[in-house]
């Protein structure tokens, strides 16, 4: 049945392999709930990127544990299919989402000096046309299949060279988002051995996340206007799940405004504000993708308990209320831009009545989740070490 759906290299046929249902609902969810916690302004107009450094840079190295059992399962597939058993090495592994305007044109993927290592490529895609986006259809210049419709845990694995040109439809809309892996014959550009010894030097401690340079996270159309229009991604995508922030600084303490967002602050719905301090934007962030990805799963409220509960928010103040204004108005300029780049259709930012009580539950969640992975990066970190490879240590090694 599998065999079936699975396109062979013969002497005729292209070097790709399409492969459906090669993840799970639950790891492209759970793919999309990192990216959504930590991408930053990706390279090229309206494309944001996750990359493992920017993981461990931003103390977040516990978010490489879900990659590397399916980097390990695309690699053996590449590796099979190819006949090139045990020679490669992963040259790049990140998260990408191309959002409403991105495209690209007829390329092969070593089209350029600098990435000739590149020898495969497997695209994974985490979310599905027509559902989560519009637009964005892949397609190959020659032979079959044409074209590729993306659907959640599909994934196409190809060449890197002329054989497989292919290019990508412009997005309509939405937000198209993929885990992209580059292979290469050539150890010298395996990436296991450069975030080994980033993991190495940035000794992996169970830490909140912290911010790269805070330009990382500011996205304009126009580049050179910087700061002028334009709006931070981490606060956007708060805002489009219908959260405000406001911060528990006096905003004249920064000369650069964008190190408020490294400062303490707290969240906000309307009028309500959330009791809790998070240490940065990163963290309340990672918060509200979290709660955004598992809330239907949490256990419901009590049923005494009323929507809004005194317990975990109260009323904004009218000097809290011009410090969210703020905010707003400083981080998030070009509101249009905001909607165009990030509203989506499952975003419910109107929800009456928000069950603060299971926010709450989410950010108990969020730290149990955080620390299982943390067990299993520390577990398995020396293995990596002595074997200079990242891959899934069995819990009996431990
Ligand atoms: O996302 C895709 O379907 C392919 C993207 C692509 O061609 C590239 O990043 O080189
Ligand atoms: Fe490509």
């Amino acid at each position: 049945m599998l065999l079936s759906r699975e396109m062979g290299v013969g002497s005729l046929k292209p070097p790709r392999l399409i492969l459906h249902n090669f993840l799970t609902s639950e790891e492209c969810k759970e793919l999309e709930f990192i990216h959504k916690s930590s991408s930053t302004v990706g390279y090229r107009p309206n494309v944001f990127s996750t990359t493992l450094s920017h993981l461990i840079a931003t103390n977040s190295s516990t978010f490489l544990i879900p990659f590397v059992p399916i980097r390990e399962r695309l690699k053996e597939k590449v590796e099979h299919f190819f006949g090139c058993e045990y020679e490669l090495c992963v040259e790049f592994t990140g998260l990408i989402s191309w959002c409403r305007g991105a495209s690209i044109g007829w390329h092969s993927d070593d089209n350029r000096p600098y990435l000739k290592q590149r020898h495969f490529t497997a695209v994974c895609y985490l979310n599905s046309y027509g559902k989560d986006f519009k637009g964005g259809l892949f397609h190959f210049q020659d032979g079959e299949p044409a074209t590729l419709v993306p659907m959640a845990g599909d994934v196409a694995i190809y060449t890197a060279d002329s054989c497989n040109i292919h290019a990508v439809d412009e997005i309509i809309e939405g937000e198209r988002l993929t885990l992209t892996l580059w292979f290469s014959r050539d150890s010298a550009h395996d990436e296991d051995a450069k975030l080994i010894s980033l993991l190495s030097k940035n000794m992996p401690e169970l830490k909140l996340p912290m911010l790269a340079s805070s330009n990382m996270y500011w996205f304009s159309l126009d580049p050179a206007s910087h700061q002028q229009l334009g709006f931070d991604i981490c606060l956007a995508r708060m805002h489009v799940l219908g959260f405000d922030i406001c911060s528990c600084q006096a905003e004249g303490l920064f000369s650069d405004s964008t190190e408020l967002l490294m400062e303490p602050l707290q969240l906000v719905r309307g009028n309500e504000l959330f009791k809790q301090e998070f240490v940065n934007i990163l963290h309340a962030l990672q918060a509200v993708q979290f709660h955004h990805w598992k809330a239907s799963d949490l256990p419901d409220a009590q049923s005494e308990a009323e929507p809004g509960d005194v317990e975990h928010v109260v009323r904004l103040s009218k000097s809290q209320q011009e410090v969210v204004r703020s905010l707003k108005s400083r981080f998030l300029k070009d509101h249009q831009l905001v909607e165009m780049i990030f509203s989506c259709a499952t975003c419910s930012r109107n929800q009456k009545n928000f069950d603060w009580e299971r926010f709450s539950a989410a950010i108990a969640g969020l730290e149990d989740h955080t620390c299982k992975l943390h067990k299993e990066l520390l577990m398995s970190l020396p293995y990596w070490r002595t074997h200079g490879i990242i891959y899934s240590v069995p819990p009996a090694c431990s």
